[in-house]
């Protein structure tokens, strides 16, 4: 039941979006693309009168597509030493992480990590890579007899990443930018806010309880029923009365695990040279109590989404989606000590190849916990801007919430996302992750 500032329509009127025509050997196609807007229009100003600094942080999105029939892993290799071993690639499969120019990397068939079957070097302005076994430069007959080899469903499979392999080369000519999905994926379903000018405000209200203090247990009970009879009736927004963000802190301190970026392994964090997240974190789930669901329903007026979207649902509860699967992970729980910090990163990953729907992390809403740590702060490298090439660094502050967007409105991943958390200098530093999905929770 929230109120904005936009009317619906005037979400769709994106002046970033532009027709690109493409043809991938089909006849012409057209493609609603995003373009970053000239700089100078952030600041209001006409195309050219300013020119965008170049970040300092040179880091890049890097992603292997593997074009084969056959599982592969992936290691970074530092140069010196053993490769770090990343991750195994099915099938027709990606993988990615967050790198720098000059890093490389290579493949091994799955079942021997001693045979280098690929080797790539991180180039940008490139972030996808293509391991392509079946076609062979230069050799007509060679690649025949490769995909004589495809089943048919295989070779579908090939065709598939051929074809979207050619799209992110027109997309790279029109917008600058590499599509960091397989074409072609579906505009995400939600809304995406505009992000036009700085200073631009949007507002929006809501009927939510906003918990300002700890309530007593009792009257935190949640309604046991899942679905539509579980949404609250006017008379239970009693809760208004209490004041203070610790709560959700107090009740998850006791079970931080180690934080991890893949898997939940913790002896896996404990030896991940890499050392990306050093952090701690847990998870809290909406269904805890009203607290935490409070927190959702306004996230999802934030969000422009129906709160029911955010929850698992009674089948037909809202009949535009199939899975009845919440869209939402639960609240993860963040605690960085002196030194800990979250290097620069990308909240959104690569859906495996039969994921149509191809589905990821969309939108993420950052919610401070504290305040008065030094360092700690959450960075935006690459933020777009006329001024600085230093990063955007957000200032955690209690009740503050940073939202951003993995996603653009043409449905690709967005690599200028990328978003580091500060190493914390002094003090410490509480902060919750509310990830949202689109169009379906993985
Ligand atoms: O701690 C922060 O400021 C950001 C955390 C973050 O980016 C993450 O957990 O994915
Ligand atoms: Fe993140």
């Amino acid at each position: 039941l929230s109120q904005c500032s936009l009317r619906e329509e005037e979400f769709y009127q994106d002046p970033a979006m532009h027709t690109m025509p493409f043809d991938l050997g089909y006849g012409p196609q057209e493609f609603r693309a995003y373009k970053q807007p000239d700089v100078s229009t952030f600041y209001r100003e006409r195309p050219g009168d300013r020119r965008a600094k170049t970040p300092a942080f040179n880091g890049f999105a890097f992603k292997i597509v593997n074009m084969s029939p056959n599982r592969v892993k992936y290691f970074w290799d530092p140069g010196h030493g053993p490769g770090s071993p990343m991750s195994s690639i099915g099938p027709w499969d990606s993988a990615g992480t967050a790198s720098f120019p000059t890093h490389k990397f290579y493949l091994t068939p799955f079942d021997d990590e001693t045979k280098i079957i690929a080797r790539f070097v991180c180039t940008p302005p490139q972030a996808v890579y293509y391991y392509d076994p079946i076609t062979v430069e230069g050799d007509e007959e060679a690649t025949q007899a490769n995909l004589d080899a495809l089943s048919q469903h295989d070779f579908d499979r090939y065709q598939a990443h051929s074809d979207s392999r050619e799209f992110n080369k027109q997309y790279y000519e029109f917008t600058g930018r590499e599509y960091l999905s397989t074409f072609p994926r579906n505009t995400a379903i939600h809304k995406i806010w505009p992000a036009d000018y700085f200073g631009q405000e949007h507002w929006v209200t809501s009927e939510e309880v906003h918990f300002v203090d700890l309530p007593e247990e009792s009257e935190l009970k949640l309604p046991s029923t899942v679905g539509r009879d579980r949404r609250l009736k006017d008379g239970e927004r009693f809760l208004e009365k209490y004041r203070s963000p610790e709560p959700y802190m107090n009740m998850t301190m006791k079970v931080l695990s180690w934080s991890t970026t893949a898997g939940d392994n913790r002896e896996e964090a404990r030896h991940d040279i890499r050392e990306t997240r050093t952090s701690l974190n847990t998870w809290v789930y909406r269904e805890k109590d009203l607290i935490i669901d409070a927190i959702y329903r306004r996230a999802a007026d934030l969000l422009r989404i129906d709160e029911a979207l955010l929850r698992p649902r009674s089948a037909g509860e809202v009949p535009e989606m199939k899975n009845t699967r919440g869209l939402a992970e639960a609240l993860q729980l963040v605690h960085y000590e002196v030194g800990q910090e979250y290097t620069a990163h990308h909240d959104f990953g690569y859906a495996p190849f039969d994921r149509k729907d191809q589905p990821a992390r969309f939108a993420t809403l950052l919610l401070y916990l504290n305040e008065g740590m030094v360092g700690g702060e959450t960075q935006f490298p690459r933020w777009a801007n006329a001024e600085t090439r230093a990063g955007l660094d957000v200032e955690p502050k209690i009740g503050k919430a940073v939202l951003f967007y993995s996603q653009l409105p043409d449905g690709n991943m967005d690599d200028l996302s990328q978003h580091a958390a500060r190493p914390v200098k002094i003090g410490e530093k509480w902060l919750m992750n509310l990830w949202v999905w689109d169009p379906e929770y993985q």
